[in-house]
C-alpha cells in the first residue's frame, strides 16, 4: 500500500505558517484582504467560496464578498471587477468560475488587475510564468498546480528527472502545471495527454508520476500504472453513491491503484485543501510585496 499524502494536514500546516506572516504584516500596518466575486448560486461554487472565507478568518485575512445574481450582465460583472481593482482594502481577489452561460470568462479575467490576481490565472501572470524558467517568480502562481508541487515537496518527493504524465488540458491544471514542473528548480519531464492522445494508457504506464485532471471518475486503473508510481488525483466528479444515497466527490484515480503506488493523494482530502491554502499564500505574498 502506498503512502497516503494528507492534503488536509499539509494545508493546515501551511495556514498556520501564513497566520504568523499575517501577524507580521499587521504589525507593520498592512491588513490583507481577499475578495471573491460569485455570480449565481451554483451549489458547488457557493460551497467553495464559503470555504475560502472560512480559511481567511482562520488566518486573519479580511473577506470581501461580492455576490451577483445568475442573470447578471457582462457589464455588471465587469463593474464588480473594476471596484475590487480600485479597492485598497482588497489585496487580491478571485472571480469564481464557471461564470453563467453567455458571459465571456476570458474577457472578465482580462479585466482583473494582474497585481490582484489571487488565482494566478490572468494572461499577464501566465505569461510571467512562461518567461521565468529559472530563478524566483514575483508574480502570483496558479493555485492548483502550485498546491500539487507543494504537497509533493512536503512529502520529500523529488521530481528532478521524473517522467510526469499529466492527464487533461483544462486551464485549472493541465495547461499550466507543466510550466511549473519544468522550471529548473523542479526539473521534471512532462507529457500532456488529452482526448486527442493516441494511446493514453501507454503514456500512463511509462510515468513515474501521474497527475490526473480530466474529471472522469475512476479513469486511472491499476493495470495502467507502473509499480511504485506516484498518483496525484485532481479530478472532480460528483457521482451518486448507492450506499449513502448521496452525491459524493470522486477523483480520476480508481482506489484500487493505491495498492501499487509508492504514494497517492486521496480525493477528497488531497489537492483540494492545498488549492485553497495556495490562494491564501498568493494573497499573503501580494501583501508582503507592499512592504
Ligand atoms: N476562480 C476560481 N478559482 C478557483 O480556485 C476555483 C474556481 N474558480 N472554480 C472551481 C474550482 C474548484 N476549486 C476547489 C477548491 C477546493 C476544493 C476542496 O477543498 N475540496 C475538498 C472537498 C470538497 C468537497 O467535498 O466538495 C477536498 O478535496 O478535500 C475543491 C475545489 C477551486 N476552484
Amino acid at each position: 500500500m502506498g503512502t497516503r499524502i494528507d492534503g488536509k494536514k499539509v494545508a493546515a500546516r501551511t495556514k498556520a505558517d501564513l497566520a504568523k506572516r499575517v501577524e507580521l504584516l499587521k504589525a507593520r500596518g498592512i491588513q490583507p484582504g481577499l475578495g471573491t466575486i460569485l455570480v449565481g448560486s451554483d451549489p458547488g461554487s457557493v460551497k467553495y467560496v464559503a470555504g475560502k472565507h472560512a480559511d481567511c478568518a482562520e488566518i486573519g485575512v479580511n473577506s470581501i464578498k461580492r455576490e451577483l445574481p445568475e442573470n447578471a450582465t457582462f457589464d455588471q460583472v465587469a463593474d464588480a471587477v473594476r471596484q475590487l481593482n480600485a479597492d485598497p482594502a482588497c489585496t487580491g481577489y478571485i472571480v469564481q468560475l464557471p461564470l453563467p452561460r453567455g458571459i465571456d470568462e476570458n474577457a472578465i479575467i482580462d479585466l482583473i488587475d494582474p497585481k490582484k490576481d489571487a488565482d494566478g490565472m490572468h494572461p499577464y501572470n501566465l505569461g510571467e510564468l512562461v518567461l521565468h524558467a529559472r530563478g524566483d517568480i514575483a508574480t502570483p502562481l496558479p493555485c492548483t498546480p502550485r498546491g500539487v508541487i507543494e504537497l509533493l515537496r512536503a512529502y520529500d518527493i523529488d521530481l528532478d528527472g521524473k517522467e510526469v504524465c499529466v492527464l487533461g488540458r483544462g486551464i485549472t491544471i493541465g495547461r499550466t502545471i507543466g510550466l511549473l514542473l519544468t522550471r529548473k528548480a523542479v526539473n521534471a519531464t512532462v507529457t500532456l495527454c488529452h482526448t486527442g492522445t493516441k494511446d493514453v494508457r501507454e503514456h500512463m504506464r511509462r510515468a513515474d508520476v501521474i497527475v490526473a485532471a480530466m474529471g472522469v471518475a475512476g479513469f486511472v486503473k491499476p493495470e495502467d500504472i507502473k509499480e511504485g508510481s506516484i498518483l496525484v488525483d485532481v479530478g472532480v466528479s460528483r457521482v451518486f453513491d448507492e450506499e449513502s444515497g448521496r452525491y459524493k466527490v470522486k477523483g480520476d484515480v480508481d482506489k484500487a491503484c493505491y495498492e501499487k503506488a509508492l504514494a497517492y493523494t486521496p480525493n477528497p482530502g488531497g489537492v483540494g485543501p492545498m488549492t485553497r491554502a495556495m490562494l491564501l499564500q498568493n494573497v499573503v505574498e501580494m501583501a508582503e510585496r507592499q512592504l
